[in-house]
């Protein structure tokens, strides 16, 4: 090994305070008393070095939009009036009812699904960070109908393991929907690394929490159809390939059916994912096609439609909301116990996953043509060669497992949904102020 130190500053610092022997000289009393203001100094550096380090010790985030990094700063929770507020949330009041932890929900589906719980007597908890992805008046308009219905949505993000550690320690909840994530399949080009840190950090944080809780919950969680890839058998079944996914989005989200089998098999945790397809529904999320195209025509503003190599047809198997809604309640009813105790398996648990999807593609063009005819209004149509930004050409889901196991079965077509999407949209938007979606 080299003898050659490296020349620093510290090289003079004692490592061990108290060890440091002084030569004996005239000057002793003075050099005692420097001695002492350096180690002073040295030790209030250090502790201030510490300080900083602990405050600085998560990464940075890795783009000025990745706003679920920022709203953990914002997270304000605690206190004896907050825990009552908590725990009266979640109190079940239907006999054999769930107590439920939703996380996004504030989120479209996560409003939903808390609302309907809520309403069948189950007790209910919302968590979100309300992060700016799209326009966060709409997820607070949200939070206030939830508030409403008697559900609380706690301000926070699901990387918060105190939060979530907390939130176990006031309530034993019986289930966990977890709903929140980084959505969009598009977006996860401009910013990728807000994807990893919902989906992914997120998603294990959130496990994490559970599989320590005590009884362990039951998980139910969001996939999604985008697993399905560059899959062209269809329609799609849960036992086609997965490992094709054509977005970092899909990626992610494959990636945590992969994170759910080890959470399952290590801890014994009960986890059932579900595979939506392309949910739309009042309330939904203005950065899908059907919402912004509503924007967009009543604009007067033009519409770019993706299309296929040699003008071939993109479809989605679009899913109305309220059928989504049907599927997450039957899979929370179904989910049978988690196994672990203590963080420890105690014997096999359930592991499970589904589509939830209509079984009926509509080409895009469709669905514009249907839009068409709700809002009166003519659209300004581009039509343009499908960008390489992670789109698949179209989406088909085989429901037949969530059928026999679930008792689902999806009874709303595209026209009726739209038609109730957008009488919502018009109402929301005319309502006080609120002109149009941004
Ligand atoms: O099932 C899912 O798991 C995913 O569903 C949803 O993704 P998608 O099915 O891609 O929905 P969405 O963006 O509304 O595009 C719809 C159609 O419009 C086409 N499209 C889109 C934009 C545009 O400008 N033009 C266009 O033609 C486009 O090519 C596509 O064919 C969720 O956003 C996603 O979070 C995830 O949940």
């Amino acid at each position: 090994m080299s003898q050659l130190k490296p020349i620093s500053h510290l090289d003079n610092i004692p490592s061990t305070p108290g060890k440091f022997k002084m030569d004996k000289s005239p000057y002793i009393h003075r050099l005692r008393w420097h001695s002492s203001l350096a180690k002073l100094t040295f030790w209030s550096f250090l502790f201030l070095g510490l300080i900083l380090l602990f405050f600085f010790r998560s990464p940075p985030p890795s783009s000025p939009s990745d706003s679920s990094r920022r709203s953990l700063s914002n997270s304000n929770w605690g206190g004896p009036a907050w825990e009552k507020r908590v725990r009266s949330s979640a109190r079940v009041r239907a006999r054999n009812g769930l107590s439920v932890l939703v996380t996004g929900a504030a989120g479209f589906v996560g409003t939903h699904v808390s609302a309907a719980l809520k309403r069948r007597g189950d007790g209910v908890l919302g968590v979100d960070n309300f992060n700016d992805y799209y326009d966060p008046s709409l997820k607070r308009a949200r939070q206030a109908l939830l508030e409403r219905t008697g559900v609380f949505v706690v301000e926070g993000d699901i990387n918060d393991s105190a939060l979530l550690r907390k939130l176990f320690d006031v309530v034993a909840f019986t289930h966990v929907m977890h709903l929140a994530a980084q959505a969009g399949v598009r977006y996860a080009m401009q910013n990728p690394g807000s994807y990893v840190h919902s989906n992914i950090a997120g998603l294990v944080n959130v496990l994490e929490v559970c599989k320590s809780a005590n009884p362990q919950p039951a998980v139910v969680w969001a996939s999604s159809s985008s697993v399905y890839g560059l899959n062209s058998k269809v329609p799609f079944s849960e036992e086609d390939r997965t490992d094709q996914p054509a977005s970092l989005y899909a990626a992610t989200k494959k990636a945590g059916e992969e994170i759910a089998h080890t959470y399952n098999h290590i801890y014994g945790l009960s986890i059932t994912g579900l595979r939506f397809f392309t949910v739309y529904g009042p309330w939904g999320r203005p950065d899908m096609a059907y919402f912004f195209f509503t924007r967009d025509i009543l604009k007067g503003k033009q519409i770019q439609i993706f299309e296929a190599p040699n003008h071939g047809t993109v479809a989605r198997d679009f899913t109305y909301i309220d059928d989504i809604v049907k599927g997450c309640l039957a899979a929370l009813d179904t989910a049978e116990k988690s196994t672990g105790r203590g963080g420890k398996k105690k014997g096999p648990a359930q592991l499970r996953v589904f589509n939830l999807g209509n079984t009926s593609p509509v080409p895009v063009t469709e669905l514009v043509s249907i839009l068409e005819r709700l809002l009166k209004v003519k659209a300004n149509r581009l039509m343009l060669k499908m960008p390489r930004n992670g789109d698949v050409q179209f989406t088909h889901a085989n429901i037949s497992l969530a059928q026999r196991e679930l008792g689902y079965k999806p009874t709303t077509d595209l026209q009726t949904g739209l038609k109730k999407f957008v009488r919502w949209y018009l109402s929301y938007y005319s309502s006080s102020g609120k002109k149009s979606a941004s």
